[in-house]
């Protein structure tokens, strides 16, 4: 077990931005871990999808399996569905389905019932600095395709490789591409169907904060997970918080102030920052616990007068918090309600896997005894 209290030193704009270890050294098993972990059991599959060299495999491989981006120059390309089971690793409890890119679907082999019916979301991968009619015509057909075979998938549009252009012609594209996607549908009589759009690029934040979004979507108990954050913020002084899936850097759930992109590529640089050091320094030599457990926790002080506060919140979920200086003089109370919200968090999890059925839609209990507990402080 090993807790690192950093203490200044980090200065923004000086912060050192460590890549994850890729042999993720948790150790001791989390009680609440398996309970965790189960929760989500239906797993759900999310489908990458889009025409050849689009960028499915990177995105994958970058989001889940810590590659850097540059790697993925030598990326072969796909000629199956490779299909990645994440639950080990990660909160996120779905699977990943890359499909190459010349997928036939008027092909006999092509099951789409299988393959569309279990699906949770299907990202359509849009290659920004190519020409993108094809790509639009394969869309038309996907979505028309998998809708009527499941009518509940969740439709996401990557507009990807973004970082070769500029920001207006971002714009322009983004623009573009919306505007005749929703045309064909509409020619087609499947105005209905609804399509999001991100702008996304493997080189920055964007595909994490895509992805992000993508999973939010498919978590019941979002809503929950937003109210619990927004009564812990509100009691504690906190400006913003996100609760990360730590392997992957996607945020499952945050309080409903609005995203900054700023802030949340600091908190993902934190949580890098804290596990490379924690690897370093954190595990003991004569065993083989991991470096970073329930007990972990960091604190960075930046030069503008802003704390970043990391805590673990399980072995697959950390918080982290934005809070001006003068707010953690009161440590004592943020620590006290954050091991309300943790426990709100897991009964949360309890619920859903005691009856096996979606969630309460809100749980006024769970709320009222965290507000409670935080009046008392
Ligand atoms: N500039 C830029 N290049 C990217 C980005 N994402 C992927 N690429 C590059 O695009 C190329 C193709 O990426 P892949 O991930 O192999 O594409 P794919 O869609 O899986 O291709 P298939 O397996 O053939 O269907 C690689 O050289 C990547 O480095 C991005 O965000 N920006």
């Amino acid at each position: 077990m090993a807790s690192y209290e950093g203490d200044g030193g980090f200065t923004t704009g000086s912060y050192v931005v460590g890549s994850f270890p890729k042999d993720y050294g948790y150790g001791a098993d989390d009680p609440d871990h398996d309970t965790i972990v189960t929760a989500l059991d239906s797993k759900p599959r999310i489908l990458l999808m889009g025409l050849r060299r689009s960028g499915k495999s990177s995105i994958q491989k970058v989001v889940f399996h810590k590659m850097s981006p540059n790697e993925t120059l030598f990326l072969e390309s796909t000629n199956k569905i490779v299909k990645d089971d994440v639950s080990n690793s990660s909160f996120v409890q779905f699977q990943i389905w890359d499909f190459p890119g010349q997928i036939d679907f008027f092909d006999p082999t092509f099951d789409s019932e299988t393959i569309f019916g279990g699906c949770g979301a299907l990202i359509f991968v849009i290659d920004a600095q190519d020409d993108y009619m094809e790509a639009l015509a394969r869309l038309h057909t996907t979505v028309s395709r998998a809708h009527k075979v499941n009518p509940n998938i969740k439709f996401e549009v990557f507009i990807h490789k973004v970082d070769g252009l500029s920001d207006d012609h971002k714009i322009e594209t983004q623009r573009d591409i919306y505007q005749r996607a929703n045309d064909d549908l509409a020619d087609a009589g499947l105005e209905s169907i609804h399509l999001s759009f991100y702008l996304t690029s493997i080189y920055d934040h964007s595909i994490f904060e895509a992805f992000s979004k993508v999973v939010q979507k498919l978590i019941p108990q979002l809503p929950i997970l937003e109210n619990l954050l927004n009564i812990f913020i509100s009691n504690s002084g906190i400006e913003k918080a996100f609760l990360f899936d730590v392997v992957s850097k996607i945020y499952i759930a945050t309080d409903s102030s609005p995203v900054d992109m700023q802030s949340y590529e600091l908190c993902c640089d934190m949580i890098d920052v804290v596990i490379d050091v924690s690897c370093i320094y954190g595990g003991s030599e004569d065993t083989d616990n991991s470096a970073f457990d329930q007990q972990s926790s960091s604190i960075i002080k930046m030069n503008n007068a802003t704390i970043l506060y990391l805590r673990e919140v399980n072995k697959f979920l950390a918080i982290v918090c934005i809070m001006r200086e003068d707010s953690f003089e009161r440590q004592g109370l943020i620590d006290y309600n954050f091991h309300c919200f943790r426990k709100a968090i897991t009964e949360v999890f309890n619920v859903r896997h005691k009856h096996q059925s979606p969630p309460i839609p809100s749980s006024p209990q769970t709320n009222g005894i965290l507000e409670e507990n935080l009046g008392k402080t």
